[in-house]
Protein backbone atom coordinates (compact mmCIF):
# COMPACT_ATOMS: atom_id res chain seq x y z
CA UNK A 1 0.00 0.00 0.00
CA UNK A 2 2.45 2.55 0.85
CA UNK A 3 6.14 1.84 -1.15
CA UNK A 4 9.12 4.59 0.04
CA UNK A 5 12.03 3.92 -2.81
CA UNK A 6 15.45 5.45 -1.90
CA UNK A 7 13.76 8.77 -0.75
CA UNK A 8 15.95 11.37 0.42
CA UNK A 9 14.63 14.70 2.12
CA UNK A 10 17.32 17.54 2.20
CA UNK A 11 15.67 20.86 3.70
CA UNK A 12 16.89 24.26 2.24
CA UNK A 13 19.69 24.42 5.00
CA UNK A 14 21.13 21.49 3.37
CA UNK A 15 19.76 19.39 6.84
CA UNK A 16 19.42 16.10 5.43
CA UNK A 17 16.29 14.87 7.27
CA UNK A 18 15.85 11.35 5.36
CA UNK A 19 18.56 9.71 4.17
CA UNK A 20 17.72 7.19 1.20
CA UNK A 21 15.20 5.58 2.52
CA UNK A 22 13.70 3.00 1.64
CA UNK A 23 10.23 0.69 2.98
CA UNK A 24 7.09 -0.79 2.51
CA UNK A 25 4.22 -1.15 4.51
CA UNK A 26 1.11 -3.61 3.53
CA UNK A 27 -2.57 -2.88 3.78
CA UNK A 28 -3.98 -3.47 7.21
CA UNK A 29 -0.36 -2.81 8.71
CA UNK A 30 -0.49 -1.12 12.32
CA UNK A 31 3.37 0.37 12.52
CA UNK A 32 4.30 2.34 15.26
CA UNK A 33 7.26 5.07 13.64
CA UNK A 34 9.99 5.86 16.70
CA UNK A 35 13.39 7.78 17.19
CA UNK A 36 14.62 10.34 19.25
CA UNK A 37 13.57 13.96 18.09
CA UNK A 38 15.11 15.31 15.09
CA UNK A 39 15.17 11.20 13.48
CA UNK A 40 13.14 12.28 10.51
CA UNK A 41 9.61 10.97 11.86
CA UNK A 42 7.63 14.18 11.12
CA UNK A 43 9.32 14.60 7.66
CA UNK A 44 8.32 10.92 6.83
CA UNK A 45 4.84 11.91 7.30
CA UNK A 46 4.63 15.19 5.89
CA UNK A 47 6.21 13.60 3.09
CA UNK A 48 2.99 10.72 2.67
CA UNK A 49 0.12 13.59 3.23
CA UNK A 50 2.21 15.35 -0.02
CA UNK A 51 3.04 18.36 2.47
CA UNK A 52 6.89 18.51 1.44
CA UNK A 53 8.55 16.57 -1.39
CA UNK A 54 10.84 14.50 -1.33
CA UNK A 55 14.42 15.64 -2.97
CA UNK A 56 14.97 12.42 -4.12
CA UNK A 57 13.15 8.83 -4.45
CA UNK A 58 9.35 7.50 -5.16
CA UNK A 59 6.75 7.37 -2.84
CA UNK A 60 4.25 4.74 -3.93
CA UNK A 61 0.72 4.91 -2.39
CA UNK A 62 -2.50 2.46 -3.72
CA UNK A 63 0.07 2.35 -7.03
CA UNK A 64 0.54 5.51 -7.73
CA UNK A 65 3.27 7.56 -7.55
CA UNK A 66 2.42 10.72 -5.38
CA UNK A 67 5.71 12.59 -6.03
CA UNK A 68 3.98 12.58 -9.48
CA UNK A 69 0.77 13.23 -8.62
CA UNK A 70 -0.93 16.69 -10.47
CA UNK A 71 -2.20 19.61 -7.90
CA UNK A 72 -5.70 19.05 -8.81
CA UNK A 73 -5.65 15.67 -7.66
CA UNK A 74 -3.82 16.26 -4.15
CA UNK A 75 -7.28 17.17 -2.36
CA UNK A 76 -8.38 13.55 -3.56
CA UNK A 77 -5.95 12.05 -2.63
CA UNK A 78 -5.29 13.04 1.01
CA UNK A 79 -8.74 12.16 1.18
CA UNK A 80 -8.26 8.42 1.33
CA UNK A 81 -5.80 9.12 4.74
CA UNK A 82 -7.09 9.73 8.07
CA UNK A 83 -5.37 12.24 10.15
CA UNK A 84 -4.89 12.58 14.05
CA UNK A 85 -2.21 15.06 15.26
CA UNK A 86 -1.14 15.43 19.03
CA UNK A 87 -3.01 18.86 19.35
CA UNK A 88 -6.30 17.25 18.15
CA UNK A 89 -7.02 20.20 15.96
CA UNK A 90 -10.44 20.57 16.04
CA UNK A 91 -12.20 23.65 14.64
CA UNK A 92 -13.33 25.84 18.22
CA UNK A 93 -16.52 27.38 16.56
CA UNK A 94 -17.68 24.09 15.46
CA UNK A 95 -19.65 21.64 17.68
CA UNK A 96 -18.82 17.72 17.86
CA UNK A 97 -21.09 16.95 15.17
CA UNK A 98 -20.01 19.77 13.01
CA UNK A 99 -16.23 18.93 13.15
CA UNK A 100 -17.07 15.48 11.83
CA UNK A 101 -19.54 16.68 9.21
CA UNK A 102 -17.45 19.35 8.18
CA UNK A 103 -14.64 16.81 7.09
CA UNK A 104 -17.83 15.08 4.78
CA UNK A 105 -19.04 17.75 3.15
CA UNK A 106 -15.39 19.27 2.03
CA UNK A 107 -15.20 15.68 0.17
CA UNK A 108 -18.69 16.46 -1.17
CA UNK A 109 -20.72 13.62 1.18
CA UNK A 110 -24.47 13.78 0.77
CA UNK A 111 -26.38 15.34 3.45
CA UNK A 112 -27.99 11.90 3.77
CA UNK A 113 -24.92 10.19 4.10
CA UNK A 114 -23.88 12.72 6.85
CA UNK A 115 -26.68 12.43 9.31
CA UNK A 116 -26.18 8.68 8.96
CA UNK A 117 -22.62 8.58 8.95
CA UNK A 118 -21.75 10.80 11.87
CA UNK A 119 -23.83 9.25 14.48
CA UNK A 120 -22.51 5.89 13.96
CA UNK A 121 -18.54 7.84 14.32
CA UNK A 122 -19.32 9.29 17.57
CA UNK A 123 -21.00 5.97 18.47
CA UNK A 124 -17.36 3.86 17.53
CA UNK A 125 -15.80 6.33 19.68
CA UNK A 126 -18.08 6.43 22.58
CA UNK A 127 -19.39 10.61 22.16
CA UNK A 128 -22.76 10.12 21.15
CA UNK A 129 -24.24 12.09 24.23
CA UNK A 130 -21.91 14.79 23.72
CA UNK A 131 -22.25 15.87 19.76
CA UNK A 132 -23.52 19.39 20.49
CA UNK A 133 -20.46 20.23 22.51
CA UNK A 134 -17.74 22.10 21.52
CA UNK A 135 -14.03 21.37 21.98
CA UNK A 136 -13.16 23.10 24.77
CA UNK A 137 -16.18 21.55 27.04
CA UNK A 138 -14.11 17.94 26.30
CA UNK A 139 -11.52 16.28 28.05
CA UNK A 140 -8.52 15.54 25.79
CA UNK A 141 -9.00 12.44 25.31
CA UNK A 142 -12.68 12.65 24.25
CA UNK A 143 -11.02 15.80 21.74
CA UNK A 144 -8.71 13.40 20.52
CA UNK A 145 -11.63 10.69 19.96
CA UNK A 146 -13.75 13.46 18.28
CA UNK A 147 -10.30 13.69 15.97
CA UNK A 148 -10.39 9.93 15.10
CA UNK A 149 -14.12 10.00 14.54
CA UNK A 150 -13.42 12.91 12.04
CA UNK A 151 -10.23 11.45 10.45
CA UNK A 152 -12.29 8.43 9.59
CA UNK A 153 -15.11 9.83 8.25
CA UNK A 154 -14.32 9.33 4.22
CA UNK A 155 -13.69 5.86 5.07
CA UNK A 156 -10.11 6.20 4.68
CA UNK A 157 -7.40 3.37 3.83
CA UNK A 158 -4.89 4.44 5.61
CA UNK A 159 -4.52 6.67 9.41
CA UNK A 160 -1.45 8.65 10.12
CA UNK A 161 -0.82 9.45 13.67
CA UNK A 162 1.53 12.15 15.00
CA UNK A 163 1.87 11.55 18.52
CA UNK A 164 -1.31 10.94 19.23
CA UNK A 165 -1.36 10.53 22.87
CA UNK A 166 1.76 13.42 23.53
CA UNK A 167 -0.96 15.39 25.28
CA UNK A 168 -3.17 12.75 27.29
CA UNK A 169 -2.53 11.04 30.58
CA UNK A 170 -2.17 6.90 30.76
CA UNK A 171 -6.03 6.36 30.72
CA UNK A 172 -7.10 8.21 28.27
CA UNK A 173 -4.02 7.01 25.77
CA UNK A 174 -4.52 3.43 26.67
CA UNK A 175 -8.26 4.42 25.75
CA UNK A 176 -7.14 6.03 22.09
CA UNK A 177 -4.59 3.02 21.50
CA UNK A 178 -7.69 0.64 22.17
CA UNK A 179 -9.42 2.40 19.62
CA UNK A 180 -6.72 2.68 17.06
CA UNK A 181 -6.21 -0.84 16.88
CA UNK A 182 -10.09 -1.95 16.71
CA UNK A 183 -9.83 0.62 13.22
CA UNK A 184 -6.86 -1.26 12.60
CA UNK A 185 -8.20 -4.77 13.41
CA UNK A 186 -11.26 -4.09 10.75
CA UNK A 187 -8.91 -3.40 7.88
CA UNK A 188 -7.26 0.27 8.25
CA UNK A 189 -3.50 0.68 7.86
CA UNK A 190 -2.22 2.74 10.57
CA UNK A 191 1.18 4.20 10.78
CA UNK A 192 1.49 6.07 14.05
CA UNK A 193 4.93 8.35 15.10
CA UNK A 194 4.98 7.99 18.50
CA UNK A 195 7.68 8.42 21.90
CA UNK A 196 5.39 6.72 23.95
CA UNK A 197 7.72 3.51 25.04
CA UNK A 198 5.15 1.98 27.24
CA UNK A 199 2.57 1.58 24.78
CA UNK A 200 4.86 0.28 21.74
CA UNK A 201 6.61 -1.81 24.15
CA UNK A 202 3.29 -3.21 25.18
CA UNK A 203 1.18 -3.45 21.45
CA UNK A 204 4.04 -5.51 19.93
CA UNK A 205 3.35 -4.00 16.77
CA UNK A 206 5.71 -3.51 13.66
CA UNK A 207 8.33 -0.78 14.64
CA UNK A 208 10.29 0.61 12.50
CA UNK A 209 13.25 3.18 14.05
CA UNK A 210 14.54 5.85 12.42
CA UNK A 211 17.97 7.83 13.28
CA UNK A 212 19.27 10.74 11.94
CA UNK A 213 16.89 10.26 8.84
CA UNK A 214 18.23 6.42 8.40
CA UNK A 215 16.19 3.45 8.97
CA UNK A 216 18.48 1.62 11.54
CA UNK A 217 15.74 -0.77 12.98
CA UNK A 218 12.09 -2.63 11.59
CA UNK A 219 10.84 -5.34 13.54
CA UNK A 220 7.67 -7.20 13.77
CA UNK A 221 6.27 -7.03 17.13
CA UNK A 222 9.47 -4.82 18.12
CA UNK A 223 9.63 -2.75 20.89
CA UNK A 224 10.44 1.18 21.40
CA UNK A 225 14.59 0.59 21.78
CA UNK A 226 14.91 4.10 23.66
CA UNK A 227 15.25 5.11 27.02
CA UNK A 228 14.29 8.68 26.54
N1 LIG B 1 11.33 23.05 7.40
C1 LIG B 1 12.53 22.65 7.81
N2 LIG B 1 13.64 23.30 7.44
C2 LIG B 1 14.87 22.89 7.83
N3 LIG B 1 15.10 21.81 8.60
C3 LIG B 1 14.03 21.11 9.02
C4 LIG B 1 12.69 21.48 8.64
N4 LIG B 1 11.83 20.59 9.21
C5 LIG B 1 12.60 19.72 9.89
N5 LIG B 1 13.91 20.01 9.77
C6 LIG B 1 15.03 19.25 10.36
O1 LIG B 1 14.97 17.92 9.88
C7 LIG B 1 15.27 16.99 10.92
C8 LIG B 1 14.13 15.99 11.07
O2 LIG B 1 13.00 16.67 11.60
P1 LIG B 1 11.62 15.93 11.92
O3 LIG B 1 10.67 17.00 12.33
O4 LIG B 1 11.26 15.07 10.78
O5 LIG B 1 12.04 15.04 13.19
P2 LIG B 1 11.14 14.14 14.16
O6 LIG B 1 11.72 12.79 14.17
O7 LIG B 1 9.72 14.27 13.76
O8 LIG B 1 11.35 14.83 15.56
P3 LIG B 1 10.35 14.96 16.82
O9 LIG B 1 10.31 13.62 17.47
O10 LIG B 1 11.01 15.98 17.69
O11 LIG B 1 9.01 15.42 16.31
C9 LIG B 1 15.50 17.81 12.18
O12 LIG B 1 16.90 17.92 12.38
C10 LIG B 1 14.91 19.15 11.87
O13 LIG B 1 15.61 20.20 12.50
Amino acid sequence: MIEFRNVSKIYGNNHIALSNISLSIKKGEFVFLVGPSGAGKTTFIKLLLKEIEPTSGQIIVNGVDITQLKRRKVPFYRRNIGVVFQDFRLLSDKTVYENIAFAMEIANASSKDIKRKVPQLLSLVGLLNKEKFYPHQLSGGEQQRVAIARALANNPSLIICDEPTGNLDPENSWAIMELLNEINKSGTTIVMATHAKDIVDAMRKRVVALEKGVIIRDEQRGVYGYDD
